[in-house]
This record gives C-alpha cells, sequence and structure tokens, in this order.
C-alpha cells in the first residue's frame, strides 16, 4: 500500500494519565485485524506531535490519527501547516481521543473508545471545518502563533488551564477541570480587557474572560458556545461579564449545560476577526493549553481542514 493511503497514527504514549501508551498495543491489534494496518510514532515530548505531523506529510502521507487527548489533537493540527498554508489540502485528520478532558470530540459528537472510533473508519465520514488562527505573545514575551480546532479563550480560562496541567489529572477530564475551575475562579480577578470583533469596539471595561469558540465544549464538559458549529465560517464570542466569585460558582451549572446566555452579563456574538488587548496581563488557553497571553490577534481559516467523523 502507498504512504499516501495508509494511515499514521501521532501517538502520545503520556496522554489519559500515561494509559495510552499501555494500551496502544492492543488498538493496533485491533485496528489491523480490521483491516485498517497503521503506521505510528510516539511523541517524545510537547511540541512533538506537530513535528511528527509536518515530517509525514511532507514524506507523502495523506491520512493521519491524532491518539492523546485535546493537547495532542491541538498540535498534530499546527502540524498539517508550513508557512501559513496546509502541507497537502488533500490530507485528512481522524482523531482517537484517549485523553482526560476529550472537549473537542463532544463537539464532533464523537464517542469515546476503539468501537466509535472503528465505526468512523468504516463509515468513512468527513466533515470540512474552520480552523481558527491566533496570534500572541509566548510566556517568553515573544510573538507566535496556533493553530485550533476547539476554542481558544483569555481570562479565568488560562489560569484554570495553567493549575490543572500542573496537576495529575487521575480524577478524570471532567472532576480536575471542575476542582481547577473552582479553585481558580476563588482566586482570579478580573481584568480589564478590550475586544474588537470585526473592525469594530464591542467591550471594553472589567470582565472575567473572553472566549473565541469554533467548537462548543471547553474545561472537560463545559457547554460554553452552545450556537457554535465548527463549520459555519464564524466564531462565536461568548463574553463574561465582571461577575464576582460567588455569582460565577452560582451560574457554574449553566455553563456546563449551555443555558448561561440568557444570564445578564453573558454576551454572546459572531464574527471572524477579533482582537483581544488587557492592560494586565491576561492568560491565554488553547484547546487546553496554556502557552502564552494577551495581546490576542484571531483570524478564521474558514472550511479549510477535513476531519473524519
Ligand atoms: N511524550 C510525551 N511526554 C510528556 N508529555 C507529552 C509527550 N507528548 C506530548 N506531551 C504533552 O502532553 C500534554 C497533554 O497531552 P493531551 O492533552 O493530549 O493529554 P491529556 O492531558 O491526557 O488530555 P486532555 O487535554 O484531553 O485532558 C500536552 O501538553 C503535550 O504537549
Amino acid at each position: 500500500m502507498l504512504k499516501q493511503d495508509r494511515w499514521f497514527a501521532v501517538i502520545n504514549p503520556h496522554s489519559a494519565n500515561g494509559s495510552t501508551r499501555k494500551r496502544w498495543p492492543e488498538y493496533l491489534k485491533r485496528l489491523g485485524e480490521e483491516g485498517y494496518p497503521i503506521d505510528f510514532e510516539y511523541t517524545t515530548g510537547p511540541g512533538d506531535a506537530t513535528h511528527i505531523t509536518k515530517r509525514i506529510l511532507k514524506e507523502g502521507y495523506r491520512k493521519v490519527i491524532s491518539v492523546g487527548g485535546d493537547g495532542t489533537m491541538n498540535e498534530v493540527v499546527n502540524g498539517f501547516f508550513s508557512d501559513g498554508q496546509l502541507i497537502n489540502p488533500e490530507a485528512e485528520l481522524a482523531i482517537f481521543s484517549h485523553g482526560t478532558g476529550s472537549d473537542l470530540i463532544r463537539s464532533l459528537q464523537i464517542s469515546k473508545g476503539i468501537d466509535p472510533f472503528l465505526e468512523i473508519l468504516r463509515q468513512g465520514r468527513k466533515r470540512t471545518v474552520d480552523v481558527g488562527e491566533v496570534l500572541f505573545h509566548d510566556n517568553f514575551g515573544q510573538q507566535t502563533h496556533r493553530y485550533f480546532l476547539n476554542v481558544a479563550d483569555v481570562g479565568l480560562g488560562g489560569e484554570t488551564v495553567a493549575r490543572v496541567n500542573q496537576q495529575s489529572k487521575l480524577l478524570g477530564g471532567k472532576l480536575s477541570f471542575l476542582m481547577g475551575s473552582i479553585l481558580s475562579i476563588l482566586r482570579y480577578h478580573n481584568k480589564v480587557m478590550f475586544c474588537e470583533i470585526d473592525g469594530k469596539l464591542i467591550f471594553e471595561g472589567r470582565l472575567n474572560s473572553i472566549m473565541v469558540a469554533n467548537g462548543r465544549y471547553i474545561g472537560g464538559g463545559m457547554m460554553i458556545a452552545p450556537q457554535a458549529e465548527l463549520d459555519d465560517g464564524l466564531f462565536d464570542i461568548v463574553i463574561l461579564g465582571d461577575f464576582s466569585a460567588l455569582t460565577l460558582l452560582r451560574h457554574l451549572p449553566k455553563i456546563y449545560q449551555g443555558t448561561h446566555l440568557k444570564i445578564p452579563g453573558v454576551k454572546v456574538y459572531r464574527g471572524r476577526f477579533v482582537v483581544i488587548t488587557s492592560t494586565e496581563k491576561a492568560l491565554l488557553d488553547i484547546d487546553g493549553e496554556q502557552p502564552g497571553q494577551a495581546p490576542l490577534t484571531f483570524g478564521l481559516l474558514p472550511k479549510i481542514l477535513r476531519v473524519w467523523g
């Protein structure tokens, strides 16, 4: 079989608290038995999934599987691009979610596990989805950029992810993020931010956080942008206003259910270009990773990436 017809899996052995390394051989065997022989490589550390993906796409592979959590998927998506363009516009991504949080597959309405994954391969269903791009300052103050499929946010989410990712996620994604969120809500101070959408200043003042959403879920299952569509060519921008910690904690169940948009102080907009600045240090979260901080400039690449599922 030619490289372009074979699947290549990029595997983060460290994901799901290390269980991915233990279980991959059994999944590989099953995939082979079902008629899907798979080439693969384990990542060796943060950022490696991007390098591996770029390399194999340049070698001629076209079908890539991300095996790990949301962080791995984000790194793999970043590997589809080089010099601001897709390395191969025909390339395709399948997501075998084996992490703790799994917010992207919630947005794609894919279930976890080898059987639903095999079903996706058998059915051959694909969607062409939008990809977000954000320019930001990394934690050393250098300007850099990153692509994302799901949700990027600034403010409380950035602080929560920084906290949760420093700890083990042995309690599972949902509980780890819930506890991280509660601790962060109690310690966080709302920040003055300015938000411009498609050239118009739509918000200036003190607020809790701004979500720039392509998908719907963050934080291990909070439906933060219930109306977002992965392929509508637009971001849903959700602003959580100047809430006190107690008010936010009271509303937390509504955020999990996606019924928070009617709460006074929550605002939703749609747009394609978003600029966010802050007078204070405001941390960025991209697909569950915390790579830097504001100022942020977002753009959307409409219907650009082929995803199985
Ligand atoms: N070989 C490796 N060793 C250690 N860390 C790695 C390795 N490969 C990748 N990473 C890093 O592991 C981090 C977590 O990965 P990932 O998000 O896929 O798993 P998770 O935390 O279990 O899942 P989720 O984000 O869905 O909760 C990422 O920041 C990634 O860069």
